[in-house]
């Protein structure tokens, strides 16, 4: 564990008690202890409750409805009680009820259930990339569709020598004329470029390098069998055939197969299209920090980290704390999904939960037991005047930068991977090079760059200093996120990593 770690404060946790340490950081979120009580917070579904000796209150949990399915119901869900309403202020009806204080796996998981793949788009091919295809590739056409040159040279009839065309400047058979070859008799030859149709009554192709020629006669000393550099119509697939299954990623190479299939569009899974809200007066958006205002750290980095797990950001747009704007930005978007940064907190300018209950969304998730970032929720905004199926989601991150990253791998990745229609991440493991304090109830998310210096097939993994709920340092040369289960591991233990998804490895 490096030094510098005694800045974060999931660490400060693990170092002093439970309950003090939880007072250090106001550990009230979503807790049915409440930070006015005084009491120390007390999840309301406890892992241990899953056994049976938890809370009572959520084995008669109800389902949760949202878009055309029902889930059954998660065993940390609970009907919310009128303290829970009372101090946070948000509508309350009996039928509404929400996970509060979700163990992170849960979480992630029931993230990606809480939505339904988008309908299916035919996208042209410059707009088809990073899409998954929705339908399966099968080719248009023999590929190829003729018989082809593979080399530069000549179309040979028989075993030779041969005969030459008699206009010495004919350039022969050239890739792309349009008009047919005439035949070859036994005995000729003719120039022909890689490419180009293959003559009828070609037996081969030779290449320019192995053939001899005055000008009227053509001799090799590598007589070519029949066939010989010659691409037979089909050989890559024949009309009809299965080239990619419905569920590939559109890749540049897929592009290119299609295009070489005949496709003009690709029916694939629509990307949600996102917005951003940047909540905040003491937020800057250019300059040098000053006045005890900072620099909007999340805005430049949400968008482009949305692209990569499978979302367009329409509109990034800055709020500051102004409760109308928000109301007026949550009413009225069209996007299938909105990421709001700050204000998940319950401080005097935190709007989103009235803003939230106010435009009658329903809370699926809030509070999760992951460190940083336990304050994120998840919530399903109502259905748009006169639009199918259910309304767009909201995803609500902390304001602390390395918490609202946390929020995005915990909620929004899994969620946008269903809406997108995108297979389900592969589980990653990596060996951590040094012992990991954990917080004494939540799962750590820490910044781990992946070390090189072992010539070992298993990945190891070396935990990055300045890794705070505030910092930024460690994750941005990180290449994964380790996966720290409560109560922390030794040296040497294999743990889950979430690869960032720049780093290919
Ligand atoms: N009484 C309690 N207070 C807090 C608790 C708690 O449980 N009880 N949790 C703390 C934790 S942990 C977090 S995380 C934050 C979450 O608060 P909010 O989501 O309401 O976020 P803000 O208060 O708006 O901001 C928190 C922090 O982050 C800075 N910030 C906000 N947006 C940005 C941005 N775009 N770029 C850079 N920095 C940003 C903001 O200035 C604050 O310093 O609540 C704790 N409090
Ligand atoms: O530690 Mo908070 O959880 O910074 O997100």
């Amino acid at each position: 564990m490096s030094g510098a770690d005694e800045l974060d404060e999931a660490v400060a946790l693990a170092n002093g008690s439970a309950a003090a340490a939880m007072r250090r950081t106001g550990g009230g979120h979503g807790a049915s202890g409440t930070p006015e009580s005084g009491e120390p917070p007390r999840p309301r579904a406890s892992a241990a409750g899953r056994e049976g000796t938890g809370d009572g209150a959520h084995r008669d949990a109800p389902s949760v409805q949202h878009g055309d399915d029902e889930l059954a119901a998660p065993d940390w869900l609970s009907p919310r009680t009128s303290r829970d309403a009372g101090h946070r202020g948000a509508r309350e009806e009996p039928s509404q009820s929400h996970a509060h204080d979700v163990p992170w796996p849960d979480a992630r998981d029931f993230a990606a259930r809480a939505a339904g793949r988008l309908p299916s788009r035919a996208l042209p091919l410059d707009e088809a990339l990073n899409h998954t295809l929705d339908a399966p590739l099968d080719a248009l056409t023999d590929l190829p569709s003729f018989d082809t040159s593979a080399m530069d040279g000549w179309a040979v009839s028989g075993p030779g020598p041969w005969t030459l065309p008699e206009d010495p400047a004919s350039a022969g058979v050239l890739a792309g004329a349009t008009s047919e070859p005439g035949p070859l008799p036994d005995g000729r030859a003719v120039p022909i470029a890689t490419g180009a149709r293959i003559p009828p009554g070609a037996s081969a192709v030779l290449r320019y390098e192995y053939g001899e020629t005055d000008g009227t006669r053509l001799r090799t000393a590598h007589r070519p069998q029949p066939g010989t550099d010659i691409r037979p119509r089909g050989q890559e697939c024949r009309s009809g055939d299965r080239l990619l299954p419905a569920g590939t990623q559109v890749t540049p190479p897929v592009l290119g197969l299609a295009a070489a299939a005949g496709y003009d569009r690709l029916t694939v899974a629509a990307r949600p299209r996102a917005e951003v809200l940047v909540l905040g007066d003491e937020l800057l958006h250019r300059g040098v920090p000053r006045d005890g205002r900072i620099r909007d750290a999340l805005g430049p980095a949400l968008a482009p980290w949305l692209s990569e797990l499978g979302a367009d950001v329409i509109v990034t747009r800055r709020l500051g704390d102004d409760a109308e704007a928000l109301h007026e930005a949550v009413a009225t978007t069209t996007a299938d999904l909105l990421v709001t940064t700050g204000g998940t907190a319950r401080g005097p300018v935190d709007h989103l939960r009235p803003t939230l209950a106010r435009v009658g969304a329903r809370l699926l998730i809030e509070g999760v037991r992951v460190r940083p970032g336990h304050p994120m929720l998840l919530a399903r905004l109502p259905r748009r005047h006169g639009a199918e199926g259910g309304g767009p989601h909201l995803v609500g991150l902390p304001g602390n930068p390395l918490a609202a990253l946390s929020g995005l791998v915990t909620l929004a990745a899994p969620l946008i991977r269903t809406l997108a229609g995108l297979p389900t991440a592969r589980g990653a493991f990596a060996l951590l090079t040094d012992d990991v304090q954990g917080h004494p109830r939540d799962t750590r998310l820490v910044p781990v760059a992946f070390s090189t210096a072992e010539a070992d097939t298993r990945s190891r993994a070396r935990t990055l200093r300045y890794n705070g709920p505030a910092m930024l340092r460690g994750v941005a040369t990180a290449t994964a996120l380790a996966v720290v289960p409560p109560g922390g591991v030794r040296a040497g233990t294999d743990v889950q990593v979430l690869p960032l998804p720049w780093f290919a490895w």
